[in-house]
């Protein structure tokens, strides 16, 4: 994408003792760039108690069990319609590798700030390590990078993002190399999210009743995987004395094809959009991958999978890491569209209008700095 473009829209910026003394300060005086107060209190919260419903958990070992694939997979597609996340257990991902990659994570954001600033994200870019920030502000010109002091909101996390995949893509200037297993780390999890992605991506396939080739085409290309993208986001949530005055992760939705999340410990903070336009708190299955779909799966489907808005707020006392992995459906030429073979099937009319991949990545990231939603005006008359 061009710089300029970049400029206009993205929102990152470096972690500085200037934004906030210690970054995030264990205090209940919140620096003023993170409050925002009406924001949380005009949103409702599914409360524990009315919480009758939990989100949706699917098991891969049921998947791949020949009794008891079909249920598993209607199970699947119906998390995929209703709600837009499950939880996935027995996913089989190799062990030592997550354990790696936990411990990395872990590692790197207990270093000091100069230290993770080695890999900091630079002005008009997304890659590195820094925060988001929010508002009408775009990034000023002070060497610190900054954003607007005055009027931008920070969201109360910092994050590392890479670009994972294809391997060549990769700009080492943002790898770690503190800690020293940091990069390493990021490779066998980058391939182990990537098989995961490949093997949920046939299950969703069967329960769209399209080709499983086809589907995964979309992902990672016909031959051998080399046309995938895939990005990756390691959050940070430090405790806020003052939860209900700041945001962890403002509400979005994500613009690839399927999230791949796990949690380095239990700590809540992760809400998903209900239809009824409450936010319900996601509690986090030990071991467990949160999934969900994002805007391109949605229109590869023809709006039968949703793209659900969440967001992130944090806990008062405890501090939340995660590691999320989006693998893009931007492969097999330039274009998103519905899968066509959805609309043939079923006399379906297209819910959404074909687009350009590059046209949709700047109209994604240009509506996500104004706080509206790109996929909605990419639907047709007969959604
Ligand atoms: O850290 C989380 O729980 C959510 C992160 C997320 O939504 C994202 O990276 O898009
Ligand atoms: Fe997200």
């Amino acid at each position: 994408m061009d710089p300029a473009d970049y400029n206009m829209v993205v929102k990152r910026d470096r972690v500085t003792d200037a934004v906030a003394p210690s970054g995030f300060p264990d205090t209940v005086e919140i620096p003023e760039r993170f409050i925002r107060t009406d924001e949380v209190r005009a949103s409702v919260v599914v409360g524990e108690e009315e919480a009758a419903y939990e989100l949706p958990v699917v098991d891969m070992a049921s998947l791949l069990d020949p009794e008891l694939s079909a249920s598993e997979t209607a199970k699947l597609g119906s998390a995929c319609r209703d709600w837009g996340f499950f939880q996935l257990t027995n996913h089989g991902v190799d062990e030592a590798v997550m354990q790696q990659m936990k411990d990395s994570a872990a590692q790197f954001f207990s270093l000091p700030l100069e230290s993770k600033n080695a890999v900091a994200v630079r002005r008009g870019g997304l890659q590195g390590f820094g925060h988001h920030f929010n508002g009408p502000a775009a990034a000023s010109d002070d060497a610190g990078g900054g954003g607007d002091q005055h009027s931008a909101k920070l969201d109360w996390a910092e994050c590392l993002l890479l670009d994972t995949q294809p391997v060549e893509s990769r700009n080492m200037e943002f790898w770690p190399t503190d800690p020293p297993a940091f990069r390493d780390a990021l490779d066998a999890y980058s391939a182990e999210m990537a098989s995961l992605a490949r093997r949920l991506l046939g299950f969703m396939a069967a329960d769209l009743g399209v080709n499983q080739e086809a589907l995964k085409a979309a992902f990672f290309g016909g031959g051998g995987g080399d046309e995938m993208r895939q990005t990756m986001g390691v959050h940070h949530y430090p405790p806020c004395r003052r939860p209900d005055t700041v945001i962890g992760m403002t509400p979005h939705t994500d613009a690839f094809g399927l999230t791949l999340l796990l949690h380095l410990d239990d700590t809540p903070g992760l809400q998903v959009r209900r239809g009824d336009g409450r936010w319900f708190p996601v509690r986090p299955l030990p071991g467990a991958f949160v999934v969900n779909v994002g805007d391109a799966l949605d229109v590869l489907s023809n709006a039968a999978y949703r793209s659900v808005e969440h967001r992130v707020l944090p806990h008062a006392h405890r501090a939340r890491t995660t590691v999320v992995v989006f693998q893009d459906a931007s492969a097999g030429g330039g274009v998103l569209a519905p899968l066509p073979e959805l609309l043939l099937a079923g006399d379906e009319p297209p819910r959404y209008r074909s687009i350009e991949k590059l046209q949709y990545s700047k109209g994604y990231l240009r509506a996500l700095g104004q706080g509206t939603n790109f996929l909605h005006t990419l639907k047709t008359s007969s959604r």
